[in-house]
């Protein structure tokens, strides 16, 4: 398997070579350069599978042999122990037709887990084959974060960096990172925003001289293996629910749109899905894109759900790709306006899209109304960014033949204000969590400044 970039003009690289990078050379990102197929006969043979066989047999092809098979099943087969589901990704059926997919039973209790318990893991194996170290730089609205330290932090060969916004994320969020106190992992809190945070990171990888050669590694989902594990859990819950004799649709709380868009590859490779709905919160750039076309950026507004406070959604680059049909020079020239001034996307990419997605937004109050809606009707609190999905789904249910599966993000416990607010006592912390809040934390805030950071980098890594 080769992966190429979505702007054309960098050289294509193998899965190892795409693990171990982050951003192409030409500010794209990689995807592969063909869509492995699922066949109906393979989702078919996948019923009653365990969730770390699905992930293998779905991963296999995009790992293209770079891996041993007996290697990549063990690496699977431990990534997904680490979870406190039997099911792993267990769905939770609401009503006759609407279910949850609950991602967030891992070690930090959101979706990110899925992608960073295996990553980590990959990229151990990688390095360590190699005798390389690496330097890891990652942005975070507070879950990719925690997950990307719990995924790396065993792995000798990585130090880890981690760019969080000063004082935007949950404090279960930030202890989480924050109160690792090993010698390879250094959290660091950025006077800015979300955006800053990734804009530094992305920065970082086009000018990695302030390493020395040490090679940049990246956990956020611009890393195609990201995507790729993310992939498995369409296919599983489609699966369980009678893939390939019956279609489903899946609504997903989105804003860097790594989620939604691996669900796309799920779609592209044979899986039957009737419809895409992205959830946003008042960050609704990719909402305003869908409805009005308007792919302009807005100020990024603090909401009751925080890890969805992003404005410049990377992956949305990857689903444009396709959208333009794999035309990187129309990509590259479509990005580099929306930089600097409002831009809109040509009359055929916008209709092919509009085919498949749907998109809808939803503010802190109707969040709030939404939690308790939803634990009246079902008993469950929903997190807030979960909440956006229930609500989205709710709206845009279409045929009522097709279930729709509305992807639980994260667990409530994370974001206590918004349960609070909501008019709950607050849900309690996994007993592995339970001292959380009385943990040693240890962070560095530092401007929103790249020469800042890269500086506190080039000074800590070991
Ligand atoms: C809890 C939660 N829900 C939803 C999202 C949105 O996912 P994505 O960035 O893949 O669109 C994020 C992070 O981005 C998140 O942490
Ligand atoms: N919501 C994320 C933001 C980063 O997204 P990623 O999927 O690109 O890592 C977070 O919680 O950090």
């Amino acid at each position: 398997m080769r992966y190429i970039s979505t702007r054309g003009r960098a050289p294509a690289l193998s899965f190892e070579e795409v693990v171990l990078t982050g951003m192409a050379s030409d500010g794209g990102l990689y995807v592969p350069e063909t869509v492995p197929e699922l066949s109906r006969d393979d989702l078919a043979d996948m019923a009653g599978c365990s969730y770390a066989e699905i992930a293998f047999r779905v991963m296999k092809p995009y790992v293209g042999g770079e891996i041993d098979d007996d290697i990549f099943r063990t690496i699977v087969r431990d990534a997904y122990a680490t979870f406190s589901h039997d099911a792993v990704v267990p769905l939770n059926q609401l009503d006759a037709n609407h279910f949850l997919l609950e991602l967030f039973h891992g070690p930090t209790l959101a979706f990110k887990d899925v992608a960073l318990q295996l990553l980590g893991r990959i990229l151990d194996h990688f390095l360590a084959k190699r005798g390389e170290r690496a330097v890891i730089m990652g942005a975070t609205s507070g879950d990719t974060g925690s997950a990307a330290i719990e995924g790396c932090r065993h792995c000798d060969n990585l130090d880890i960096f981690i760019l969080h916004p000063y004082q935007r994320v949950s404090e279960v969020q930030r202890r989480q990172m924050t109160t690792v106190l090993a010698d390879n992992v250094f959290n660091v809190a950025i006077e800015g925003n979300f955006d800053d945070a990734q804009a530094m990171v992305k920065a970082s990888f086009a000018d990695q001289a302030f390493l020395n050669g040490t090679r940049l590694v990246a956990v956020n989902s611009i890393n195609w293996a990201r995507i790729m594990a993310q992939i498995v859990y369409y296919v599983a819950a489609a699966v369980a629910l009678g893939a390939p004799h019956r279609p489903v649709s899946f609504c997903v709380p989105s804003a860097n749109f790594g989620n939604v868009f691996a669900g796309y590859m799920a779609y592209r490779s044979g899986l039957p899905v009737e419809r895409f709905v992205i959830a946003t919160n008042a960050n609704d750039i990719l909402h305003r894109t869908l409805a009005d076309n308007d792919f302009s950026k807005q100020e990024l507004v603090a909401t009751l759900a925080p890890s969805m406070d992003i404005v410049v959604s990377s992956n949305f680059e990857r689903l444009l790709f396709e959208a333009y049909e794999r035309d990187g020079e129309a990509v590259a020239a479509l990005l580099e306006r929306f930089q600097s001034e409002p831009a809109a996307l040509a009359e055929a990419p916008l209709a092919r899209l509009r085919e498949r997605f749907a998109s809808h937004s939803v503010d802190d109050a109707t969040i709030l109304e939404v939690i308790r809606e939803a634990h009246h009707r079902t008993q469950e609190i929903l997190d807030p960014h979960t909440a956006t999905g229930y609500r989205a789904a709710e709206c845009e249910r279409g045929d009522e033949a097709v279930p729709m599966i509305t992807l639980a993000t994260a667990h409530p416990a994370k974001f206590a204000e918004a349960v609070v607010k909501a008019g709950f006592p607050g849900v309690p912390l996994p007993p592995h969590m339970d001292d959380l809040l009385e943990r040693e934390e240890r962070y560095t805030v530092l401007p929103a400044e790249l020469a800042a950071v890269q500086k506190f980098v080039a000074e800590n890594r070991r």
